[in-house]
């Protein structure tokens, strides 16, 4: 079975990533690309659907993890009576054939180890052939090969569809497993040096992490969370992923089970509004030629979700073969979010256009004209019911944070026209501006409590609502801020984090319950310190960065009762949110921030 949630650890090579558990096991590798289907699968079931494990020959969960430095280095270190043994796994930046590379070292004393290599590729349902080369273990099925390169006096054999290996390590040695990923019809990958690839790794990250402007007291989880979002930005096209896993669930045992392999616009804009704030101006830039080719064409086409190459279709399957984490069924991969209208993605664009464009990156003719369409596409549309940013499967409604988003679409070209005297109908851009926030105010507001509902006409809070302040849409001091501030803390309070809305409401149109969401909880520490309750803010900030892992990774979700990790593992919208608010939280006690 697989391990919790949080015992994950990333590592990834910037096309696709890989989760080590703290025994051992890769138990999570989609190749070539992030939504490429799997050669280990082994979370969504147990070993036999894909896991490469490297251990003590005792077996147990290692002593102590970390990542080297400001990288996706990881070191697991195992304290056994026979000694103490380190395994370096990384994924070196691309060059070439993507590669998974463990260095088994002694430290101390002789530890015996054992590998268990177990490739099933296309989501642990293909058994490949394997075959022994000079150098290699040879997995190949259908379009996949998979080739592990045997450090010299290393013995495998096969062993009940593994390829197992046991082996001694002393102090001082250095044992290092390659195994490369090709198309089956090539020949054997060219010999890697594995101890030049983890030097150029390291220093790759570590080059790109000193560029961080954050330098205040959250500084080791602001750069993890930035060092994590990096990880999800595809480097060849620029799109992101809102997270490298499919069907983590958002309760154990139930059906809230989606695949994030992909792009949406609203997790990787505000993904850019974080690595902008941190001080990370070309990931910007490639995402907004990324957006450009993505969404290129008739604006009434614009989806919430692309794949990686800014695909449009992406079937959702229901994986029957696969057992599911800790039996969460069902397993899906593809995602229908795309045939969804959720009109809010068009103020999460152009906000990120505003930001880039006060970061420093001159607006191009073409970005301008594509803003232009989005609101000219926007300035007829944004009356209208749609599925919001929780992208519910129930009937379509007035969502309040949808109608929200529209007045940020506005309001921002407003101010990007004037910041660049770009032509612009910037008379109806401020009616639209105007309309939208009458509108709002005279429907997305329950009159007996005064307060932000989730949907026009509607009773149910949502904390999507808290961008009523986040936004800037009314000062912190109007009294419909305060009393939604208040009302979204109590009513979706759960375990002292929040809910995302009322789970069960007629909007949700899903059976089950779900965990406290932790992005919506940062929301509501920003929107705290945004009505000047700066210490409740702070300790519900400080709350929330503890529940990340023992290597700062945050899922999406958080169970209080069983104090787990719950969904998507590590989430960008979760890392998004921890370092807007460290920088709020800065901006508000720039003595601590
Ligand atoms: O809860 C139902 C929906 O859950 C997923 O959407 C969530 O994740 C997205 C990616 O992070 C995020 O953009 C969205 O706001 C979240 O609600 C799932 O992808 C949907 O298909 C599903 O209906």
């Amino acid at each position: 079975m697989a391990g919790r949630i949080e015992d994950y650890a990333l590592i990834g090579d910037l096309q696709t990533a890989a989760l080590v558990g703290k025994d051992g096991s890769v138990d999570w590798l989609c190749l070539p690309r992030f939504d490429s289907p799997s050669c280990f699968a082994g979370l969504l079931g147990d070993r036999r659907h894909g896991a490469w494990r490297i251990a003590p020959a005792t077996g147990g969960e290692c002593t102590r993890r970390r990542y080297l430095g400001d990288s996706l280095v990881l070191e697991s270190l195992w304290a056994t009576p026979d000694g103490t043994v380190r395994i370096i796994d990384f994924m070196p930046q691309r060059d070439r054939a993507p590669q998974l590379v463990r260095i088994v070292e002694g430290v101390s004393g002789t530890v015996p180890m054992r590998g268990e290599l177990r490739l099933r590729f296309n989501y642990g349902r293909v058994h490949p052939w394997v075959r022994r080369t000079e150098h290699h273990r040879v997995a190949v099925a259908g379009p996949d090969s998979a080739w592990l390169r045997v450090p010299t006096g290393v013995h495998t054999y096969g062993e009940d569809g593994t390829t197992a290996s046991d082996f001694t390590v002393s102090a001082g040695d250095q044992v290092p497993f390659v195994l490369t990923w090709q198309p089956s019809h090539l020949h054997a990958p060219p010999r890697a040096d594995s101890v030049q690839a983890l030097a150029s790794t390291l220093d790759g990250w570590e080059r790109w992490a000193s560029d961080c402007h954050y330098d205040g007291e959250w500084h080791r989880a602001v750069l993890r969370s930035l060092i994590t979002l990096k990880a999800l930005a595809y480097e060849p096209t620029g799109g992101i992923v809102a997270a490298p896993t499919a069907s983590l669930p958002e309760v154990l045992g139930g059906e809230r089970n989606w695949d994030y392999r992909f792009c949406w616009l609203r997790d990787s804009s505000l993904t850019l509004s974080a690595l902008l704030r941190g001080g990370f101006r070309e990931e910007a830039a490639a995402w907004r030629k990324w957006l450009l080719r993505a969404i290129a064409g008739d604006p009434g086409d614009l989806q919430a979700v692309y794949g990686v190459a800014g695909e449009r279709g992406l079937p959702e399957i229901e994986a029957d073969w696969l057992p599911g984490y800790d039996g969460s069924t069902p397993v899906r991969f593809g995602n229908v979010a795309v045939r969804q209208l959720q009109l809010d993605v068009y103020g999460e664009v152009v906000d990120t256009m505003h930001l880039a464009l006060q970061a420093g990156i001159p607006m191009e003719r073409q970005v301008w004209s594509l803003l232009r369409t989005l609101m000219a596409y926007l300035e007829k549309h944004w009356t209208e019911p749609d599925e919001g940013l929780w992208e519910v499967r129930g009937a379509r409604r007035h969502f309040v944070h949808s109608k929200v988003m529209a007045w940020v679409a506005a309001d921002r070209a407003l101010k990007m026209a004037e910041l660049t005297g770009l032509p612009a109908p910037v008379d109806r851009w401020r009616e639209m501006r105007d309309a939208v926030h009458a509108d709002v105010c005279e429907n997305g507001v329950d009159r007996r409590r005064g307060l932000f509902v989730q949907d026009y006409g509607g009773q149910d809070l949502d904390a999507a609502t808290l961008f009523v302040v986040k936004s800037g849409f009314l000062p912190p001091d109007d009294p419909r801020v305060v009393r939604t501030v208040d009302a979204v803390r109590t009513g979706l309070d759960h375990g002292g984090l929040i809910r995302r809305y009322s789970v069960g409401s007629p909007a949700d149109g899903l059976p089950g319950n779900e965990g406290a969401f932790l992005a919506c909880s940062f929301w509501l520490a920003d929107a705290l310190g945004a009505i000047g309750r700066t210490g409740e803010a702070r300790d519900l900030f400080v709350r929330l960065v503890s529940l990340g892992n023992d290597v700062g990774l945050l899922a999406e979700e958080w169970d209080p009762h069983s104090g787990r990790q719950l969904g998507n593992m590590p989430q960008a919208f979760s890392h998004v949110a921890l370092v807007n608010s460290a920088f709020e939280l800065a901006a508000r006690h720039p003595e601590q921030g």
